[in-house]
């Protein structure tokens, strides 16, 4: 029998989620059966989604028998709007914290996706005993570069994005997004177009945040140390959003780490290289 095909429509699901004063409605896509689950964490940019995110890399994992949970962050697609002016990094560990307990789920692998990073090494701080295996793609702490400019090109234009969401910042953001531009469709510009204009609470509340606490994602560097998961750090070589020393700050920090860095490859590893990235973190999970 053919396994049935997975959808976002097919997968979406919502929990509240209460957590001290927080009360947020949450989306998530729950996909495949399995002893282990993964829960894949997507990135910050305007439009984002868990789907949108890791839509080349949800069927592996299930084929091979894991349950891969796709949150979607408060404040990114179906889940609740938020202004954060603390740390989106633990903001969204708390939360993850809130949807595993709901679901019953003692204990998950986490892939996150740069700010999926930055969040995921944020819940093995607060949460040890509920991680498995961390893969950390474009993300994994805030802080500074030492070769890059900060905030990034990439970032400046991220954020000027949700300062002026028009399909020419659309473009001048995801020019410098991915290594290969040739891999972008129109139909990816416009999906990623209807993503953020859905959900205008969203980008509003983004650039608030940004002007309550201009540092969402704190530096965890000093504390790598504490956390014992192994851990697999991936990199794109021309990733102009988060620059490739943060990759080689985590792994001199995180005790248990190792890195791989994909040359001609920008900030979405999971997506450029989506095969080659897929037989990896499968490799990584089950040895
Ligand atoms: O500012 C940071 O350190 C994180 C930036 C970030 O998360 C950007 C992510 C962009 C995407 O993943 C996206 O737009 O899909």
């Amino acid at each position: 029998m053919t396994a049935p095909t997975i959808t976002e429509a097919s997968t979406s699901q919502f929990a509240r989620i209460n957590a001290g004063e927080l009360d947020l409605l949450i989306h998530y896509n729950d996909c495949g059966q399995g002893d282990e689950t993964v829960v894949m964490l997507h990135g910050s940019g305007p439009g984002a989604s868990g789907w949108a995110n890791f839509n080349r890399n949800i069927e592996p994992l299930v084929a091979a028998g894991f349950r891969v949970i796709l949150m979607d962050c408060p404040g990114w697609s179906k889940s609740d709007s938020i202004v954060c002016d603390g740390s989106r990094s633990d903001l969204n560990a708390i939360v993850l914290k809130g949807l595993l307990d709901a679901l019953g789920i003692e204990k998950a692998h986490i892939l996150g996706n740069s700010m999926g990073g930055h969040s995921a090494v944020a819940f093995a701080l607060r949460y040890p005993q509920r991680v498995g295996k961390l893969v950390l793609m474009g993300g994994g702490t805030g802080g500074a570069s030492l070769f890059t400019p900060m905030p990034t090109e990439g970032i400046k234009r991220l954020q000027g994005l949700y300062r002026e969401p028009t399909i020419e910042n659309l473009k001048a953001m995801m020019e410098i997004f991915v290594f290969d531009t040739g891999d972008l469709t129109e139909e990816l510009f416009q999906a990623r177009l209807d993503n953020m204009l859905a959900r205008r609470d969203h980008l509003e509340n983004f650039v608030k945040s940004l002007q309550a606490n201009p540092k969402q994602f704190p530096d965890f560097s000093p504390r790598l140390g504490e956390i014992n998961a192994e851990t697999l750090v991936i990199w794109g070589r021309q990733d102009r959003f988060v620059p490739m020393d943060t990759g080689l700050r985590l792994v001199a920090g995180l005790p248990n780490s190792e890195l791989h860095v994909f040359n001609r490859c920008g900030h979405w590893a999971q997506w450029e290289h989506a095969d080659k990235f897929n037989r990896m973190v499968l490799d990584f999970l089950t040895h």
